[in-house]
């Protein structure tokens, strides 16, 4: 689903620049569900968006779902990200003025899907993540755990191929993160790919495999045996 090969990326400032990825190479297979670690300033973020095409490598190479992507238009990059990919973020990133459903309902508006379908839609992604009946709420109205589930719910609106998280349990409590961390692996278990940007040592043994950054390469690439989350909550 994603290839990966030798790629660098650097920030120029001013005269100086800051070699941040320093040859990655790595492959995610459908259905995978991945966490990348590293410390601060490893370089997570800057790899996870790349891969979610919000950056673009000096030099490498990356395909995703067997397409090239390097030196794309705006207009097919934005096609490809609204098709390919779906975003989780740390702070959610919800429109604060909309409700749950609209929120949802959000990335199919971009892809051109009539309304009362983008309802349907939007309706039923949010009863699968256990929000049917706070549909109207504003984001306001709601908790962190139940804000980030309104940000799955968009995120899988569009039905994307993979999945992107960057620290999604960052702004929860445990609790809260494993409750949310149980609908990922409910999702991936149906066959999504996800990859799952993390600080944190329970969350990535959430996942199937910890990719391990340092300094901008790769000092360790491993399958772990996944923790439940439904487990861990009951414990
Ligand atoms: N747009 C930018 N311009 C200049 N330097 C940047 C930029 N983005 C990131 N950096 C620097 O690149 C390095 C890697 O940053 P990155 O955000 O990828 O690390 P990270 O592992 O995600 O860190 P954190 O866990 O703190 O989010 C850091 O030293 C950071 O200061």
């Amino acid at each position: 689903m994603i290839e990966i090969k030798d790629l660098h990326k650097s920030y120029q400032m001013g005269a100086n620049s800051l070699h941040v990825l320093k040859g990655i190479n790595f492959t995610v297979a459908e259905g995978e569900m991945v966490s990348i670690m590293g410390s601060s300033g490893s370089g997570k973020s800057t790899l996870l968006n790349i891969l979610g095409m919000l950056d673009e490598a000096d030099s490498g190479s990356y395909t995703l779902d067997n397409k090239p992507i390097k030196n794309l238009n705006e207009k097919i990059a934005a096609k490809y990200r609204n098709q390919f990919l779906g975003f989780i973020f740390q702070s959610f990133n919800l429109i604060n003025y909309k409700s749950a459903l609209d929120n949802v309902a959000m990335p199919l508006y971009y892809q051109g899907v009539k309304r009362s379908l983008r309802i349907e839609k939007a309706m039923h992604y949010l009863d699968k993540v256990g929000l049917a009946d706070w549909a109207s709420h504003l984001p306001s109205e709601l908790s962190g755990g139940q804000k980030q589930r309104v940000a799955i719910a968009r995120a899988l609106a569009s039905d994307p191929k993979v999945l992107l998280a960057d620290e999604p349990t960052g702004a929860l409590d445990t609790k809260t993160s494993y409750g949310v961390m149980e609908l990922i692996q409910g999702i991936n278990d149906e066959g999504k790919t996800i990859i799952v940007v993390t600080h944190e040592d329970d969350i990535a043994h959430m996942t199937k495999r910890i990719v391990n950054l340092k300094d901008g390469i790769i000092i360790d690439d491993s399958k772990v045996s996944q923790v439940s989350a439904k487990a861990k909550l009951h414990v």
